[in-house]
């Protein structure tokens, strides 16, 4: 791990995790109170070779780079279903186990196809794509303005999983500028593995094939729904959107997150939900601080599939309350800081029309956070906080790798494996198939 020394003392405790590959820091499962969470990736530092004459941190002008990560979204309604088929290509979306991963495009292909109607609707009724691409390059903007008034010259880049600009893109345009100094920021508050796990998997393997990326020091922000900044600025939209109601002490605060399946958590270690509680610890105590007493709770949206997802499920949880009796209710988008698809559609027509129908009659909806100035402001905090741990992810090349002797005997006999399945594959495929629909 990298050094902490230069960090603020009020850190949440830190322990390594490798969920993608790269090892980075997860906060510690208890409360520690709030704090700020940061730390560098992998991280074995350099033994000289030939490929330090080439290493970023040798280079005399110092060139910083702001790796912004994030999903993705169609913009029209021809990128759907492609679109649809990288997410669900994706290992950490659907996670097989490893002896049916040469499944994982086909049934990408077909998940992808039945879906995408569905999906393109939720699309066009938002103006015919997502607004993600958008609103990350304002965010991205408006970072480097909120860094330069700190006298940190940066350059940013935005890194998306499922669709343009990819993450591949990024990183080459990172090499191309020469970049010197790497602070990684996923724009999920949370840790999930299949949002940022998914991103750092994509960028380790991108990093470890190359001699330049593998020697850049780089910092990784994994979660920083802890920080203070970010809390406040939640709490300063929701006491907002509370004075439009009527009846501001009668609302229920309803935050709504994207849900995981249930065995992310259970049996993958993901700590999306723990962080996810936490987050909202975090909030509802900085609202009571200010003196906000209300009721509030916490559900799970946009399930896809027949697993079961973590619940209690935001849908039926607008059902009960209608049949309770709340008459206000506040949604509060919790997991992600733009607006997008889940926002405005889902949250602003599907539970919005639920909820009237379920006998709730006053709704509010608490704008994402987008390009609010505190939050970016607090983001800025973070990434010149996080710049002093950046450390290098490791000393060997990719030929070096290549050359290893164990590895290439791994891959044989995982080559050889994978060829006897395939063999099978027909049989395999259909039985797959039918389990699924
Ligand atoms: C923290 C945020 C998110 C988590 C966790 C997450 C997990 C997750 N998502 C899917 C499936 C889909 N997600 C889709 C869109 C989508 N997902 C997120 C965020 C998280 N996903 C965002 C911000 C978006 C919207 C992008 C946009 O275009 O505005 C979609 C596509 C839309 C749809 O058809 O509903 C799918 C499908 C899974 C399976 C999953 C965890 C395993
Ligand atoms: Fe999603």
């Amino acid at each position: 791990m990298g050094s902490y020394a230069l960090l603020p003392s009020n850190l949440v405790e830190i322990q390594s995790s490798n969920i993608s590959g790269f090892s980075y820091c997860q906060p510690e499962k208890k409360r520690l109170g709030v704090g700020k969470t940061f730390c560098s990736a992998a991280i074995q530092t350099s033994t000289c070779d030939e490929n330090l004459a080439i290493a970023p941190s040798h280079v005399a002008e110092e060139k910083i780079g702001v790796l912004l990560l994030n999903l993705g979204g169609p913009e029209t309604l021809n990128d759907v279903q492609p679109f649809l088929f990288n997410l669900f290509a994706d290992p950490d979306i659907i996670r097989l186990p490893m002896l049916f991963r040469f499944l994982q495009r086909p049934l990408a292909q077909l998940i992808s196809k039945l879906r995408a109607p569905k999906s393109k609707e939720g699309y066009a009724s938002i103006g015919g794509g997502s607004p993600l691409r958008k609103i990350t390059d304002e965010q991205a903007n408006a970072l480097k303005l909120a860094l330069e008034a700190k006298k940190k010259n940066v350059s940013v880049y935005v890194a998306m999983r499922y669709w343009y600009p990819f993450t591949e893109e990024a990183v080459q345009q990172i090499k191309k500028d020469k970049v010197t100094r790497l602070v990684v920021l996923p724009l999920y508050p949370q840790f999930s593995i299949s949002t940022t796990g998914s991103s750092l998997r994509v960028l380790e393997n991108i990093f470890r094939k190359d001699a330049y990326l593998s020697h850049l020091p780089i910092a990784i922000i994994q979660s920083w729904y802890q920080r203070e900044g970010y809390v406040k600025s939640m709490a300063d939209l929701i006491e907002k959107e509370l004075q439009s109601f009527s009846m501001p002490d009668e609302v229920m605060i309803f935050f709504s997150a994207h849900g995981v399946p249930v065995s992310y958590v259970e049996n993958a270690g993901d700590p999306y939900k723990d962080q996810m509680e936490d987050c909202i610890f975090l909030i509802m105590r900085e609202l009571k601080s200010r003196g906000i007493n209300n009721d509030h709770t916490l559900a799970y949206q946009s399930r896809v599939g027949p697993v079961q997802w973590l619940k209690p499920y935001t849908d039926e949880v607008l059902v009960e309350l209608g049949e309770k009796g709340v008459k206000s209710l506040l949604a509060v988008p919790v997991s992600f800081v733009s607006e997008h698809i889940e926002t405005l559609e889902e949250i602003d027509m599907e539970y919005k029309e639920l909820a009237l129908e379920s006998g709730i009659e006053n709704w509010g909806r608490v704008p994402a956070l987008n390009c609010n100035s505190s939050f970016i402001n607090d983001l800025a905090d973070a990434v010149a906080e996080a710049l002093p741990s950046a450390t290098a992810m490791s000393t060997s090349t990719a030929e070096e790798v290549d050359n290893d002797p164990v590895k290439y005997f791994i891959k044989l006999f995982f080559g050889s494996l994978l060829a006897f399945v395939l063999l099978l594959s027909p049989k395999m495929i259909l039985a797959f198939k039918n389990s699924l629909l």
